[in-house]
Order: structure tokens, then C-alpha cells, then sequence
């Protein structure tokens, strides 16, 4: 997978070079590559943004810079054919984006070639959305319902949540399945050594040995857990993934 991402401050996604992303990188599982807008202006003070039409408070960001940013991303990937799903994806962090989730992450790490484009200020010129359409996938991206001041942290969260996704990147695929929304639940609870803490023990079942029983207490705690902390999930469940266990709890 090749991931671009545009940025008036490139330093902010320096975390990628570290740990898990980092890592892939280095092994040649993810091409990552941050770019600074400002390379795309032409005007000694490397402008990227004006007032807005229409007055308002705040500025916008011009959409030259943008258009000359995202070409030059796009054709750093593979050459897209034709079809809809070998298009690049310009994800494009906005608090009007669709809401990112776990199944978004999964979605889009399917995909060969992902661009992030990282607005601030009021936001890009719209524009560039609409013309970004001819070449991309466009998909405005939220993390939730709440106002960031750039995109940078919503690009960090994004490419670990789908980094992480891609086959080899995580050493054990089996910590996958079980984590937090993998199948509409929350993560149970966990526990290590030592067994008697501050005069907290460690739940019985989890030293038994009894792999059933381990398994059925950990489901338990995990309907319990998205039933109190997470009701919308319970109720976006499909009845067929649930065993007449899960019923009762
Ligand atoms: O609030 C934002 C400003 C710029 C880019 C993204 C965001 C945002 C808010 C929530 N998710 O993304």
C-alpha cells in the first residue's frame, strides 16, 4: 500500500516514522510519503490560503496549491486503470466528513494507494473536492463529533487504524480478531501477572485453565461492557452473530 499525505506541517506526522508504521515502513509494507504544500505555491511568501467569499471569519485555503499537490501525489502511486476501485483515495479530514470506524479502516486497507490531504484554517476551497473527483475516490473523513484545528491528528489516528490492517504489519494476525470492534463488540477486559494486586485477584476463571469457560467469560464481559458503554453497537448487532449464551447475559 503507498500512502501520501499533503500537509502545511509535515512535522506533525513525524510519528509515523516510529513504532508499528515505522516498522512496515522500513520492511516495504507501507510507502509513505509527506509532503509540504508550501512546495506547491509560487508566490515568495508561499501562500495557502485567502479570505473567504462571502465574508466570514478566518481564512481559506487557496485551491492551486492543493490541485498541483494532489497531482503530483496521485502520480507517485501506481497508474490507476479505469475502474472505480484502482482510483486513488483522497481521504480529506473534515468535522463534515462520514464518520471513520473500524469498518472504514478495514475498508480502506484494501486499497493500493491512499492520499491524505490535511486542510486548516476554515478548510480547503471547495473546489478542489469537486475537481479532486476526476481522478479520485474523494471521501471526506471525520473521527467524530468534535473540531480538531487541522487534519494532521485525524491523518495519524486514520493511517495507524488502517496501517495496522495490512497482511505482515502486525507480527500476530490472531490479536486482530478479538480486539475492540472487530465484530461489533468492545474488548474484554484483560489481565496479567501479578494474580493478587494491591488485594485486587485476578478473576478465578482466567487462572482455571478452562479454555470454555475462558472463552464464555470473556464474551460475557464483552456484551456486558458494549451493552453499558456502547448501547448504539447493541443495537447494530445481527441477532445471527449471537448465540443463545449471549442472549442471556
Ligand atoms: O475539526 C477538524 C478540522 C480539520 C480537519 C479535521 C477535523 C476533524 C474533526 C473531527 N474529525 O476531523
Amino acid at each position: 500500500m503507498r500512502i501520501d499525505v499533503v500537509s502545511i506541517f509535515p512535522e506533525y506526522l513525524s510519528a509515523l516514522d516510529l513504532s508499528l508504521i515505522g516498522k512496515a515502513r522500513e520492511q516495504g509494507l507501507l510507502q509513505l510519503t509527506v509532503t509540504d504544500l508550501r512546495e506547491f505555491t509560487a508566490d515568495r511568501h508561499r501562500t495557502v490560503d485567502d479570505t473567504p467569499y462571502g465574508g466570514g471569519a478566518g481564512m481559506v485555503m487557496k485551491p492551486e496549491p492543493w490541485a498541483l499537490a494532489l497531482d503530483a501525489a496521485r502520480t507517485r502511486g501506481p497508474a490507476a486503470a479505469g475502474a472505480p476501485e484502482q482510483r486513488p483515495v483522497l481521504v480529506v479530514p473534515s468535522p463534515a466528513g462520514e464518520v471513520f470506524t473500524q469498518a472504514t479502516a478495514r475498508e480502506l486497507a484494501l486499497r493500493e494507494h491512499l492520499v491524505f490531504a490535511c486542510g486548516r484554517y476554515e478548510g480547503i476551497d471547495e473546489r478542489v473536492v469537486e475537481w479532486s473527483r476526476e481522478h479520485f475516490e474523494v471521501r471526506p473523513m471525520s473521527l467524530g463529533d468534535y473540531v480538531l484545528n487541522g487534519g494532521e491528528v485525524a491523518v495519524l489516528a486514520m493511517v495507524e487504524a488502517i496501517g495496522r490492517l495490512v497482511p505482515g504489519v502486525i507480527g500476530n494476525p490472531e490479536s486482530l480478531v478479538e480486539e475492540s470492534h472487530a465484530e461489533g463488540l468492545l474488548e474484554y477486559p484483560v489481565y496479567t501477572k501479578p494474580a493478587l494486586w494491591r488485594d485486587r485477584p485476578v478473576p478465578e476463571v482466567l487462572l482455571s485453565g478452562h479454555h470454555g469457560r475462558i472463552a464464555r467469560w470473556r464474551r460475557d464481559r464483552q456484551l456486558q461492557r458494549t451493552a453499558a458503554r456502547r448501547p448504539d453497537l447493541v443495537a447494530a448487532l445481527d441477532p445471527a452473530g449471537l448465540d443463545r449464551a449471549d442472549r442471556d447475559v
